[in-house]
């Protein structure tokens, strides 16, 4: 059901997006990103409690991606009748790579934080896209928080008392001074992720 129908005059198609959050940062990047892609359909999205079936904040690349990946196939299940499916799970990572300065072995004891996009399309969800958002590193307060278990947002919070942070921002909002939003991250992402559906006789 992937596509667009850009007859001149012709009703255009309607699609509807199911997402795998209550969050609404989450369903309008939905939204944006669809109607980004294809300009000549009509879209709608749903939120749906959906489970990432991992840590609410997970430690690791994968498992971020598995909960994305989780919250798709589950929203799939919940809403078989809708056109897409998407999964979008925020995740960070101690910094793998670092830079050799001669001051240790390149590890950087930074965390990086980032989320990723999952989404189904096809008549039963067999074609998927996926794509991670940009990554931003985290400051040291931050991270000696979630050392000690507090989530991404909770931990802003907290060290920054409550001043400033704004979920909606979300964490890339506040340290980009609001230059750069946790939506237009979602949204560029899910554009990214649409790329087989725009595609859709191009294998991946
Ligand atoms: O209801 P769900 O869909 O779970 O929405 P959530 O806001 O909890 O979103 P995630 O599980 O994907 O994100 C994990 C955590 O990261 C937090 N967070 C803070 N700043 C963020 C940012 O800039 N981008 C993504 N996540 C961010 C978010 O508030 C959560 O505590």
């Amino acid at each position: 059901m992937s596509g667009t129908n850009t007859t001149s005059g012709a009703t255009p198609t309607h699609y509807q997006i199911a997402v795998g959050s209550l969050n609404p940062v989450k369903i309008d990047a939905a939204l944006e990103g669809f109607r980004s892609v294809f300009p000549g359909a009509t879209f709608s999205a749903t939120g749906v409690l959906a489970n990432p079936g991992v840590d609410s904040q997970p430690f690791l690349d994968g498992m971020a991606l598995l909960g994305a990946w989780n919250r798709a196939q589950h929203v799939l299940r919940l809403c078989p009748d809708a056109d897409y499916w998407v999964g979008i799970q925020g995740g960070v990572q101690w910094d793998p790579y670092g830079l050799n300065t001669g001051e240790g072995n390149g590890y950087s004891g930074q965390l990086q934080a980032f989320s990723w996009v999952v989404v189904l399309g096809g008549d039963r969800g067999e074609l998927m896209g996926k794509s991670r958002t940009v990554t931003h590193y985290l400051p040291s307060d931050v991270t000696d928080l979630m050392r000690f278990g507090y989530d991404l947002g909770s931990a802003h919070y907290r060290a920054h008392r409550g001043i400033d942070y704004n979920p909606t921002d979300g964490s890339v909002g506040l340290l980009t001074h609001g230059i750069y939003g946790r939506e237009e991250s979602y949204i560029h992402a899910i554009i990214m992720a649409l790329i087989p559906h725009r595609n859709p006789t191009v294998a991946f």
